[in-house]
């Protein structure tokens, strides 16, 4: 029997854990972690993380061929295939500080792999990480390897939360990346063989270590600058009077663009795409490209750029002041079906807010249910003139405005109260 090992249970290894457990049931999978609360509750009825239809993969499997345990060591020494899906934050002090990946539990979870291991192991990295780092951990394996062979893949992960379990089950494609020697290949193969239960071949893409590494980094900004490009015209709408929801659909229309990722918001959150571009940039200001840095570092400061217009656009609604005024924040996870809230844009607007003096009342409920408020009742028992903000600009402007809120939704013709106020950002 195949033994898969995944060292961190986080949003990325406990769902893909799962899924595989699921569709290989001749596959024994353990995903190990440090953080003892956190296989805690793995083990029980209220899993670490909320993704729709997680709940039922894992209690589908859990007990049979899928374990969580705190035991790495056990589970690393038998495995014969080791996924790392090791949390890679962005470094906060020292060389390449606010911008270069910390690869400080990679490191650490590569020299337990060359302490524990007595048998020949393929090395999966699953976590996003720098490019090039596929060859760091492979020095640190091969020099303490007391003869194991080790073979490095590179296998990123393009699941988004909220919909981990579909991304999962029906994957774009499945990216393994690995030496271009016969024992590489044997591992590429391995790997496919797993995925091979339940994705189509066509669908499992095999290129060598640094494509893999940097597609990762590459999709994550393709993606983000999408939102940037779509919030950036969103302001523009604003001050034209075109409406940034037309705009997305038209320009959408176009095959070659595609109508995917275009919504406007208050900016784009969640742990991954600001760190992973900050990385990306940190990588090409490594090897002697200023430019081509600069480029992706755009896509985040027009994401900065749209958070503190939308503070500004409140602030300056409300008489250029919210001190001591009660406003709700609807939401604060970094987007609906998640109870993430790693990097939420929320967390700036709140700080823009706060640092204003505001008060605020947070409430989210995990998934999205603002459309079918009550929102007469709601304008009944507030102070006047009622304002609702629209980050995300799912709310029913026009029917608010016939109750008598005044509505600022992102990249929409203003409101008559919004036009001659300055949200200069
Ligand atoms: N969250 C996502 O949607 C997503 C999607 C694709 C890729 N990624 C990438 O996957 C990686 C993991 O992300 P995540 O969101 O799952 O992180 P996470 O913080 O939720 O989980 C990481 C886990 O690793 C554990 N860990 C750290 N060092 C360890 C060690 N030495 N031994 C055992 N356990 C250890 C931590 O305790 C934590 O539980 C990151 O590189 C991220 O960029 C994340
Ligand atoms: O048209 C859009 C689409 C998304 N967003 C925002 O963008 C952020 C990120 O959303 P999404 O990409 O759906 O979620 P993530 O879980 O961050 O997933 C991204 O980051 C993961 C981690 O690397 C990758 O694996 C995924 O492919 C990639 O989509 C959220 O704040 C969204 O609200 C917008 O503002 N407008």
């Amino acid at each position: 029997m195949v033994k898969i090992c995944c060292i961190g249970a986080g949003y990325v290894g406990g769902p893909t854990m799962a899924v595989i457990a699921l569709k290989c049931p001749s596959i024994e999978v353990a995903v190990v972690d440090i953080s003892i609360t956190r296989i805690n509750a793995w083990n029980s009825d209220q899993l670490p993380i909320y993704e729709p239809g997680l709940e039922d993969v894992v209690k589908q499997c859990r007990g049979k061929n899928l374990f969580f345990s705190t035991d790495v060591e056990k589970h690393v020494s038998e495995a014969d295939i080791i996924f790392v899906s090791v949390n890679t934050p962005t470094k906060t002090r020292g060389l390449g500080a606010g911008k270069a990946a910390d690869l400080t539990y990679w490191e650490s979870a590569a020299r337990m792999i060359a302490d524990v291991s007595k048998s020949n192991k393929i090395v999966v990295e699953k976590s996003t990480v720098p490019v090039k780092t596929a060859e760091a951990i492979e020095k640190i394996l091969t020099h303490n390897s007391k003869g194991i062979n080790f073979q490095i893949l590179s296998n990123p992960e393009f699941l988004a939360e909220g919909t981990a379990i579909q991304d999962l089950l029906k994957p774009d494609r499945v990216l393994i990346g690995g030496r271009e020697t016969p024992d590489g290949q044997k591992a590429i193969q391995a790997l496919k063989d797993v995925y091979a239960h339940w994705v189509p071949e066509d669908r499992i893409l095999a290129t060598n270590l640094w494509s893999a590494e940097l597609s990762k980094l590459a999709a994550n900004a393709f993606l983000a600058q999408r939102i940037s490009s779509v919030n950036a015209m969103s302001a523009l709408c604003e001050a034209t009077g075109a409406d940034v929801t037309q705009v997305s659909h038209a320009v959408g229309k176009d095959s070659r663009i595609g109508p995917k990722f275009l919504n406007a918001s208050v900016g784009f959150g969640g742990s991954c795409f600001q760190k992973d571009i900050l990385n990306l940039v940190y990588i090409c200001e490594c090897n002697g490209l200023p430019e081509v840095a600069n480029y992706w570092k755009q896509v985040i400061k027009v994401n900065d750029y749209q958070k503190n217009r939308f503070v500004n656009r409140v602030v300056s609604s409300m008489f250029n002041t919210v001190s001591g005024k009660k406003i709700a924040v609807l939401g604060f996870a970094f987007k609906k079906d998640t109870g993430d809230t790693r990097e939420t844009p929320a967390i700036d607007v709140c700080k823009g807010l706060l640092g204003d003096k505001a008060r605020l009342s947070i409430y989210d409920p995990q998934v999205n249910e603002f459309k079918t408020l009550d929102y007469q009742r709601i304008y009944d028992n507030m102070r006047k003139p009622a304002f609702v903000f629209d980050g995300r600009n799912i709310v029913n402007a026009e029917k608010l405005r016939e109750i008598g809120f005044i509505v600022y939704s992102i990249g929409k013709p203003l409101d008559p109260w919004l036009e001659d106020m300055p949200a200069v950002a």
